[in-house]
């Protein structure tokens, strides 16, 4: 069957999606709001064959781990139901971006993984079916589908459970300042302390009401390109996704002590009146959100504080590409 590859960009929340309703389908408790970046992307290439015995699977030219195999083999059948077929898949996946430390780089993957995999299987998927899909896989997926602003409905079925665009083309200044503090693996995945957050922090249900309280704030903000109304929610609800984790029982953290000294750096500039605001997932890196003239102000505050730092600037990206491989890209 015809090869096809997909390229798709990692999104950062501005509102978080932190717990599940369903786990099986993931139906998350909150509806989110994210932007999609366009530094860090996966390219997934997708073949399926016949003569193969099992999926192949490849990340960075290695073969995926048993666990991260069969995650991707139990997504894989997905489509192969839909497209009603039972061959299995040569998968191949480039990650532009550090893999599990925050990064986002399960959204990327599995809607590169949708797009790809569909594709080959021979399925025409819309856009919102693309990312009903991509949100099997990893919720935060469905929503790097599109390009821009996004927000992922969280709905109550698999119908309602879906990502759109709110602003695709964005055309005013804002940027992520993403300073790595580590590019290592995090110890708890976000599927598990999204979880333990859920069952074991005695304010989660006040966090669900708070959080959909944002989404009007939030969208009012990006439509009025204002980007300190923005900021402030998007570090609010960061800061109250992650006391969540230390309120939990027991309590587990993602932010170390450089990403506090980051935090810190974030409100003494904004004192001094640039309009920096923070925002976190779950490891330890810290996303500045800010204004693009800002960067060397920002950058030399940051490294006067931590000389060793690596920081990536990333801006508005687009959403999920899909082509035949040998045919061109457009
Ligand atoms: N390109 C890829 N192909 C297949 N699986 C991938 C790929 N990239 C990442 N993954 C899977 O996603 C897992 C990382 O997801 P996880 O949600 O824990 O962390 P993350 O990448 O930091 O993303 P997030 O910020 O959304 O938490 C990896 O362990 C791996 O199983
Ligand atoms: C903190 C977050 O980045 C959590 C992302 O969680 P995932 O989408 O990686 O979780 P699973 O659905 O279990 O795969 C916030 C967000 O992206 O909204």
């Amino acid at each position: 069957m015809v090869a096809f590859t997909a390229r798709a960009h990692t999104n950062i929340a501005l509102l978080k999606y932190w717990g599940k309703v369903d786990q099986q389908l993931i139906i998350p408790t909150t509806t989110s709001i994210s932007l999609t970046l366009d530094e860090f992307y996966t390219e997934t290439t997708v073949e399926f064959d016949p003569a193969l015995p099992n999926d192949q699977i490849t990340l960075d030219q290695q073969p995926l781990k048993e666990k991260d195999r069969h995650k991707i083999s139990i997504f894989l059948n997905l489509i192969r139901t839909q497209a009603q077929i039972n061959t299995f898949a040569r998968v191949q996946s480039v990650n532009h971006v550090p893999t599990a430390a925050g990064l986002a780089s399960s959204a990327s993957a599995f809607a590169a993984l949708a797009g790809a995999g569909s594709a080959a299987a021979g399925l025409n998927l819309s856009q919102a079916d693309l990312s009903r899909l991509a949100r099997q896989g990893s919720g935060s997926a469905s929503r790097s589908i599109f390009g821009g602003f996004v927000q992922w409905d969280r709905g109550t079925d698999h119908q309602t459970s879906v990502a759109h665009p709110l602003q695709e083309n964005v055309d005013w200044p804002i940027q992520l300042l993403t300073v790595i503090v580590s590019d290592q693996p995090k110890k708890i995945n976000s599927r598990g302390g999204m979880q333990n957050a859920m069952q074991n922090s005695p304010f989660y249900q006040n966090w669900v009401e708070r959080s959909n309280g944002l989404v009007k704030p939030m969208q009012t903000a990006i439509n009025q390109h204002d980007l300190a109304t923005l900021g402030t929610i998007a570090e609010q609800n960061a800061l109250e996704m992650h006391a969540q984790n230390m309120v939990a029982n027991p309590p587990f953290f993602y932010l170390t002590d450089i990403s506090w000294q980051i935090i810190n750096l974030v409100q003494d500039l904004r004192q001094s009146g640039l309009q920096v605001y923070a925002t976190m997932d779950a490891g330890p890196n810290v996303k500045i959100i800010s204004h693009p003239d800002d960067t060397p102000t920002i950058k030399s505050a940051l490294f006067k504080i931590l000389p060793e730092i690596s920081i990536q600037v990333a801006t508005p990206g687009p959403g999920l590409t899909v082509w035949q491989n040998g045919a061109a890209h457009a």
